[in-house]
């Protein structure tokens, strides 16, 4: 998949851009603040329909303006496509697609697959459970559309099945037929999104390890571990298990929507002791091998969007992932930094086309 161009309008800082792109590196360069991450954002919303930021839509309207609009000219191989994306301040969002809306927005996602490395990733090694399951369903989602929809029926579920536990905690009384109906789906649908993470993760991890391996120079040697309430027991036997447990909690405290993913460097998790430089690598190698099974699952060559990527990385760092760039042909690469001087340094080492455009 191909951007030709890029408009956009009352995007974040931006009021009007009109970009033409190299069908294979493009570096964005200019000082802080001058809106570099804000570009890329724009191409995520072509792609997933909603900023990576986690900003809510209206948000991103340029202070003071009444609507955003960005419009990708996107070549899919056969032809040219117009992704128009529209945000006005008092309607909800529209996305069309030559000049179609989507009846749903779910129905846009994997179109245009796409894997972002930005500063904002070390949230993932941070944060809590919630940020990597967010990763999995996302990465998981742009390659099958039935997950999407299987997520969307269980998180309505515990919302529902939640909500009965409050009321009988409430008006004091239990009906456990009027819970049970809850189970069901819940089984239905949490077993099918447990095998997929199960699927997906292990189809990764030798992928990650490998290109830690080759960013690191053998250094450290890294795991991947996916935990699940699943793994190990029936997720109906551990419902009735739980049962007054979850009375007395007033929520479901087992199943998918607590399911984690460890990342470990030598054994110990990152969390505690990888150096910001380590975390960084690791993260790359996490999302190459995600662009990597994308292109195996769909046919599709994602895009890939560089957020301020030699940041924090040492000479050698940079040096093994230019040579992987090299080898591994990644499609249309999009990178942001505050250093011409230094894009233009990795843009001469690496053997295809490309554009700079300065931003000020
Ligand atoms: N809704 C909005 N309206 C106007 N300006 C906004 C809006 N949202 C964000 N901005 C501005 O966008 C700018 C940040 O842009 P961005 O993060 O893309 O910068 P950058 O060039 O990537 O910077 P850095 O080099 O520091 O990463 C800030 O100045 C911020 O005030």
């Amino acid at each position: 998949m191909i951007i030709n161009n890029l408009k956009i309008q009352n995007f974040k800082n931006h009021q009007e851009q009109d970009f033409d792109f190299s069908k294979q590196i493009n570096c964005f360069v200019g000082n802080n603040g001058v809106g570099k991450t804000n570009i890329l954002d724009a191409l995520h919303y072509l792609s997933m329909a909603k900023s990576f930021l986690g900003n809510k839509d209206l948000n991103n309207i340029k202070i003071e303006e009444d609507f955003f609009t960005i419009e990708g000219t996107i070549d899919d191989g056969e032809k040219e496509n117009i992704i128009k994306i529209q945000q006005p301040k008092e309607a909800k969002k529209i996305i069309k697609k030559n000049d179609k809306s989507y009846d749903r927005i779910a129905d846009h996602i994997g179109f245009l697959p796409s894997v972002i490395i930005s500063p904002y990733d070390s949230n993932l090694i941070s944060d809590s459970g919630e940020s990597r399951r967010k990763f999995l369903d996302a990465m998981i989602s742009q390659t099958d559309s039935e997950y999407l929809f299987n997520l969307i029926q269980y998180q309505k579920t515990v919302q529902q099945r939640n909500a009965l536990l409050k009321d009988f905690a409430k008006n004091r009384y239990f009906d456990s037929d009027n819970l049970e109906i809850y189970n069901e789906p819940l089984i239905k649908f949490g077993s099918k999104i447990f095998e997929k993470r199960r699927e997906f993760t292990d189809s990764i991890v030798p992928l990650i390890q490998n290109y830690y391996e080759i960013i690191s120079k053998g250094k450290e040697k890294i795991t991947v571990i996916y935990e699940s309430d699943l793994s190990n027991n029936n997720f109906g036997d551990l419902l009735q298990q739980n049962l007054e447990k979850d009375r007395m909690l007033t929520y479901t405290s087992k199943g998918i929507h607590k399911d984690d993913l460890l990342f470990e460097m030598d054994g110990i998790s990152m969390k505690r002791t990888a150096s910001q430089g380590q975390q960084k690598s690791f993260l790359i190698a996490l999302k190459l091998s995600q662009m990597n099974r994308i292109k195996e699952l769909t046919g599709k060559t994602p895009i890939l969007l560089l957020d301020d990527i030699f940041d924090k990385l040492d000479d050698t760092r940079v040096s093994q992932l230019i040579e992987l760039v090299n080898q591994e042909h990644f499609g249309q690469i999009f990178i942001t930094d505050t250093s011409r001087e230094r894009t233009e340094n990795v843009v001469k080492r690496i053997n295809e086309e490309s554009k700079i455009f300065g931003l000020s």
